[in-house]
């Protein structure tokens, strides 16, 4: 996927300013940047849920906000808060899910290594913050897609959780696929990308690989030297 020269301006507030970056198929792609930086108006458009004002974004060769039925199902997505339906049980969700694709996941597989068995037939708006989490990666990965977007999937997980999420995610990419992860934790940067964008300010301020963007610093303290709000006029 790329994402090239793309502006999106909500009123008065410029929200991307000339974003750019790419992410390959076989990397985990992570985007960092503080609070209001643009990464999931970004992301949101990469995933077709709104277009830019300007610019291009390019997702498996195509433009989103445009594209088929048969392109979305090769996009996995999962959002910050879930965005699961409240009133059903996640083992009857992930089997209902995989009905919708020619060649899903093994679900028995998916819930066992997330760990879900437990809580499997508990009703989403019974799951704690964790256990939520787990089943929306597991909708996100349950059509094997070819690009995956995961909006800061390991958030209040436990660090047994944390582990099996951060190889299941790992392993996604190996297969194959172009995984994108927006974070906060300079801890799952280092240990997930292949590729790091940071972005600030509506911008990319840095891409590349973790040793390059933190150009023989931590990753830390070069990310506060790209995105120091006090040096902004
Ligand atoms: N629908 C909207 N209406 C008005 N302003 C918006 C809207 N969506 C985003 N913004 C603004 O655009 C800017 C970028 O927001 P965005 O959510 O993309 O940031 P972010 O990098 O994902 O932040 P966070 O780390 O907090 O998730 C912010 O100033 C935000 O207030």
């Amino acid at each position: 996927m790329r994402v090239h020269q793309l502006t999106r301006a909500f009123g008065r507030v410029q929200a991307l300013d000339g974003v750019e970056w790419t992410a390959q198929p076989g990397q985990v792609t992570c985007l960092l940047g503080p609070n209001g930086a643009g990464k999931t108006t970004t992301v949101e458009i990469a995933e077709g849920l709104q277009h830019a004002d300007s610019g291009t974004v390019e997702v498996l060769g195509t433009d989103p906000w445009r594209a088929s039925a048969e392109h979305r199902a090769r996009v996995g997505v999962m959002l910050q808060d879930g965005g699961l339906p409240q009133s059903v049980k996640p083992l009857a969700l992930l089997h209902h899910l995989a009905r919708f694709y020619a060649a899903p996941a093994d679900v028995e597989a998916l819930v066992t290594e997330l760990d879900i068995n437990d809580f499997a037939g508990t009703t989403v708006r019974r799951l704690s913050g964790g256990q939520r989490q787990r089943v929306a990666l597991a909708a996100a990965l349950v059509g094997r897609p070819d690009v995956l977007f995961l909006d800061e999937p390991t958030a209040g997980l436990d660090p047994h959780v944390r582990r099996t999420v951060w190889e299941l995610i790992a392993r996604t990419a190996r297969e194959g696929a172009t995984v994108v992860v927006t974070t906060h934790s300079f801890e799952e940067a280092e240990r997930l990308a292949d590729h790091l964008v940071i972005m600030a300010r509506g911008r990319t301020v840095a891409e590349g690989t973790p040793a390059q963007v933190a150009g023989g610093e931590t990753l830390e303290s070069a990310y506060f030297a790209l995105t120091d709000r006090r040096e902004t006029p």
